[in-house]
């Protein structure tokens, strides 16, 4: 029997509970940070031979040199050539599915011209050099190759860097496909802080890049966060988190498979469910006890269900709203009569899951938003990747002679009123006597 988390809103300490469970520190520690923080340092002063290191021990490699880890592309292209024309034909359909969408994403650049001939606007450029950061600790993961991929081409990036751990050495074939359908230029056999690291600061080996992205566990989470600032980053794209928002009219083995979906992933994933009816809540809870004993990742999801899981019992849909608000999770399946309805009170979610008939794990292969989502509650201030990540803006300002004149007096009584008299002076000179 499963024990997992249950919590009322009538419980005095339900908002304090719930904090706790929600928290960063639930997954993280002292001890990853100082792992991470040291990891970071490590490659930053040596580079290749330090990646190679943490390779061999977090990945139980043993690899001699930095140039072992490179896949080739001639690999990546046998890869693509050998998998099953159904692994083939589902990569290439999921692929053109996440492009159609990720089209609709970009962003163009503007201007306007106001009367005085000055011209205003934003240029939008493509980044220069991105790392794409595809996971592989615990599993494989094809479908981040090409959510990584697809937004970063449709940008229009030239140079895209893809890394992902081979734990053993064991390289996913499928992985390896999906690189050569998004046409990514290198791949290294390197994953977790060291290959953040090596990203974002740039090795004998690995190049520099711009900005990492990509989703990952708790210590690639935790790399990401300290590099920002070196270099970019999307987004806090952490451990898996699903919140099924239920009425208790759905078929709770369904429910029960749902929040198993993202429990599989991660002993550090969460599911949480969200429901005003006591006797369904009891129903999908003999679902996931009968159930659990048939999944192969039955360890993963018993131990995420048990320390980060949460059953809770609302009073009104209308405070399921407000958790699911308060949670901001990375996917809000709303398995409601009336979802569509229910979608417009939601303010803080990755993705949102409409009715009964639509699976999180749909999302998660192919539908054709992005699944590199933001997690730990960062919902409430990020979004998913997507092709504005991989694009960023200039302005644009170009005065007429008499725009300068006009913009020079405002200028001149704003710096003098700050004190900051060659600012005045170099507006002044343009303004007409
Ligand atoms: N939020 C999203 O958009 C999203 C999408 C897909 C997957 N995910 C999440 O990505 C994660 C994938 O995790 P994973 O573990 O399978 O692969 P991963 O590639 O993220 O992590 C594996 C790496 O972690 C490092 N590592 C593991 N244990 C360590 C230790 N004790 N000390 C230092 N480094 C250590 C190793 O370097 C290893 O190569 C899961 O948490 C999954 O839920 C999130
Ligand atoms: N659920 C993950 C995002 O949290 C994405 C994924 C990939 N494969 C299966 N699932
Ligand atoms: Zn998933």
């Amino acid at each position: 029997m499963l024990n997992i988390t249950e919590l009322n809103t009538t419980d005095s300490d339900f908002w304090t509970k719930l904090q706790d469970l929600l928290a960063w520190e639930s997954v993280s520690d002292d001890a990853v940070f100082n792992t991470v923080n040291g990891i970071l340092k490590d490659v930053r002063k040596r580079g290749d031979a330090a990646v190679v290191e943490y390779t061999n021990r977090f990945d139980r490699m043993s690899v001699g040199s930095m140039t072992e880890l490179e896949i080739p592309l001639a690999r990546l292209q046998a890869a693509l050539e050998n998998i099953t024309p159904e692994h083939r034909a589902a990569l290439e359909q999921a692929a053109a599915r996440l492009k159609s969408y990720a089209e609709h994403q970009l962003l163009n650049s503007w201007s306007y011209t106001e009367a005085d001939g000055t011209l205003l606007g934003q240029q939008v450029t493509a980044l220069d050099r991105v790392g794409l950061y595809v996971p592989g600790g615990k599993a494989a993961y094809p479908s981040s190759v090409l959510m990584n991929a697809v937004p970063a081409k449709v940008a229009g990036v030239p140079e895209l860097i893809m890394v992902v751990p081979t734990p053993d050495g064991e390289v996913n074939e499928l992985v390896l496909a999906a690189a050569a359908i998004s046409n990514v230029d290198r791949v290294f056999a390197i994953g977790g802080a060291q290959a953040v690291a090596a990203l974002a600061y740039g090795t004998a080996t690995v190049p520099q890049v711009d900005k990492v992205v990509g989703p990952g566990n708790i210590y690639v989470a935790t790399a990401k966060r300290m590099v920002y600032g070196t270099v970019g980053i999307d987004m806090i794209a952490g451990p898996s988190e699903i919140l099924v928002v239920c009425d208790g009219k759905t078929n709770p083995d369904w429910i029960a498979m749902d929040l198993f979906s993202q429990a599989e992933h991660d002993e550090d994933a969460q599911s949480i469910l969200v429901c005003p009816d006591a006797t369904f809540i009891e129903q999908v809870k003999a679902s996931i006890n009968r159930l659990v004993e048939e999944m192969p990742r039955k360890e993963i999801i018993s131990t995420s269900l048990r320390n980060r899981g949460v059953l809770i019992h609302v009073q009104t849909m209308d405070e399921a709203v407000k958790v699911a608000n308060y949670i901001a999770p990375e996917h809000l399946e709303l398995s409601v009569a009336n979802p569509r309805e229910m979608a417009t009170q939601i303010r803080h979610a990755g993705a949102i899951f409409m009715g009964r008939y639509t699976a999180e794990a749909v999302g998660d292969y192919c539908a054709g938003p992005n699944h590199v989502l933001p997690t730990s509650r960062t919902a409430r201030f990020s979004s998913p990747l997507g092709v504005y990540d991989f694009q960023k803006r200039s302005s644009l300002i170009d005065c007429s002679a008499e725009g300068a004149s006009t913009l020079g007096k405002i200028a001149s009584i704003l710096a003098r009123g700050e004190g900051l008299i060659a600012h005045a002076r170099s507006a002044e000179y343009r303004i007409k006597d």
